[in-house]
């Protein structure tokens, strides 16, 4: 991946489960501190603590408004905490968060697509923002992964619902980025599609790349996750590494968490 070593500072790795141990070596790819988030006066967020270690996937689970879409949208910098800190790859994402963008991928409800430009024209705007190296190339690339050359010359407003979403991965996935952040990634994708977003997260884990990612399956949360966090009401109701875990556990534990 392109630019890591530019964000390799000594802050202390922390395991997802326990904020207190600390090891040395490690850079994390993320760490959140009491991180509050209001609308208006409705409390959404109410002190979220948690840390992921470079290339660890974690899956964030809980019920519909639970705020983990909020939580997602905070990380991608797309959203102000109203309080707490946050580090992305090292760097506050308060102070900087024009640097923690170009480290994020974010597969999202919401596209972030231009409905007018065409698929081809769409990534290569994003290349050219993050300044990507050989834009041409990797928007091609990108375009080839995903299976949409026979739509690469359409506007994305032309598209069906799973070749937007194939080409919001290809957005999320054009400037390579450290941290991928998926909102239920797979929805509207065909078994091709799951197919090949699978591969892309695979190459991505092997990379050294960091996941969180949502999901209402909990098969599919045990089975792709390395630590499982559950909200409830605004906080961390339940957080466990998932090699500790049994489906059956995951399972009693999520019917208490969402009660
Ligand atoms: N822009 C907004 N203005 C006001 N309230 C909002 C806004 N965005 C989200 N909320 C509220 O924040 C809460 C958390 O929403 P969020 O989308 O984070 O939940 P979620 O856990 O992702 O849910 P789901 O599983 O349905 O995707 C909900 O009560 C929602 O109504």
């Amino acid at each position: 991946m392109s630019g890591r070593s530019s964000v390799e500072e000594a802050r202390p790795a922390m395991p997802v489960d326990d904020m207190s141990l600390v090891a040395t070596t490690q850079i994390l790819a993320v760490e959140v501190r009491g991180l509050k988030k209001s609308y208006g006066l409705k409390p959404i967020l109410r002190g979220i603590d948690f840390a992921l270690q470079q290339g660890q996937q974690m899956a964030l689970l809980g019920a519909n408004g639970a705020g983990k879409t909020t939580i997602l949208r905070i990380l991608a910098g797309l959203s102000r905490p109203s309080a707490g800190t946050i580090h992305v790859t090292g760097i506050d994402l308060l102070r900087d968060a024009q640097h923690v963008r170009q480290h994020v991928g974010l597969v999202a409800h919401q596209p972030y697509l231009y409905e007018e430009l065409t698929v081809v024209e769409n990534l290569l705007f994003f290349a050219r923002m993050y300044a990507v190296a050989r834009a041409q190339e990797r928007v091609q690339e990108l375009v080839e992964r995903l299976g949409l050359e026979k739509r690469a010359r359409e506007r994305v407003g032309s598209l069906s619902r799973g070749q937007v979403q194939r080409l919001a991965w290809a957005r999320a996935l054009v400037h390579d980025p450290h941290l991928l952040l998926l909102d239920e990634p797979d929805t509207g994708l065909d078994q091709e599609g799951q197919r090949i977003i699978n591969d892309l997260l695979s190459e991505h884990r092997t990379r050294g790349g960091s996941v969180i990612f949502t999901t209402h399956q909990l098969e599919q949360a045990l089975a792709l996750s390395d630590s499982i966090v559950m909200l409830r009401h605004g906080r961390i109701a339940y957080r466990q590494d998932s090699a500790a875990l049994t489906i059956q556990e995951l399972q009693e534990a999520y019917g208490e968490a969402v009660r």
